[in-house]
């Protein structure tokens, strides 16, 4: 078994802009996201940060360039179970608990929450077992981003793609968040990319890739992009 999750060779995307102007967003990317890696996207506004993610988890299509989950499968097998998913902005349904959000991908995969513990389990790991039966209203934002990445977890997903989880929260909450998530992941072999505009977050990524005007260049923290 291979331990590239996703490969991408010469990814470009171009949008038109409502004119009959193009704009190319993502320029011959190469990149491979193996087992367990842990990468920040890093890159001014507009560099193409969420286009990329977008297009590594299947969300998107690439206009030229190849894109392949060698260690995912195919295109139609890569959601729910594969991929696990965090946006920025509060995403929880507003009507549902904070335990019936996290079980939400079980029951859609056809799944019986009511049986299965393993929302429950997740819950209680991300320290949030006494919020199980709040609305997402009845929450902080750095509880509700909790919860969005428990949900993303609970089908056991081998790459979660999170972009600017924690965009929204003062960076202690921040850091909070990722304390929970990466202590979490830690020894598993699910891979995290994580696109984010917070240094201190980047630098705890072992990866770092960095978007400049569609393109990529990649590196380790602190180092310099190569
Ligand atoms: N569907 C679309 N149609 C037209 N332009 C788009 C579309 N999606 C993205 N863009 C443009 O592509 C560029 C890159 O956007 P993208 O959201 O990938 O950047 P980003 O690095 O994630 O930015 P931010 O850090 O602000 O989230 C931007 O100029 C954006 O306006």
């Amino acid at each position: 078994m291979t331990d590239a999750l996703v490969l991408g060779k010469g990814l470009g995307r171009d949008f038109h802009d409502g004119t009959a102007q193009q704009i190319t967003v993502l320029r011959d990317v190469d990149c491979e996201v193996a087992k367990g890696s842990r990468i920040a996207l890093v890159g001014p506004s507009g560099s193409g940060k969420t286009t990329l993610l977008h297009i590594l988890g299947g969300l998107d299509k690439p206009t030229t360039g190849e894109i392949e989950w060698p260690g995912l499968g195919s295109f139609e097998e890569l959601r729910p179970r594969q991929i696990g998913l965090v946006f920025q902005t509060p995403s929880l349904f507003p009507a549902l608990t904070a335990a019936q959000n996290v079980s939400l991908p079980l029951v859609l995969a056809g799944g019986d929450a009511t049986t299965d513990g393993t929302a429950a389990s997740l819950l209680a790991s991300f320290g949030l077992a006494e919020l199980a039966d709040k609305l997402p209203e009845e929450l902080s934002g750095g509880q509700a981003q909790r919860i969005a990445m428990a949900r993303a977890l609970v089908i056991g997903p081998k790459l979660v793609l999170a972009d600017e989880p924690t965009g929204q929260l003062d960076s202690k909450t921040a850091h909070l968040f990722f304390d929970t998530v990466l202590r979490h992941l830690e020894g598993t072999d699910v891979a995290l990319v994580v696109a984010t505009h917070d240094e201190a977050v980047a630098a705890r990524m072992a990866t770092r890739w960095t978007m400049d005007h569609g393109r990529l260049l990649k590196g380790r923290p602190g180092g310099m992009a190569a």
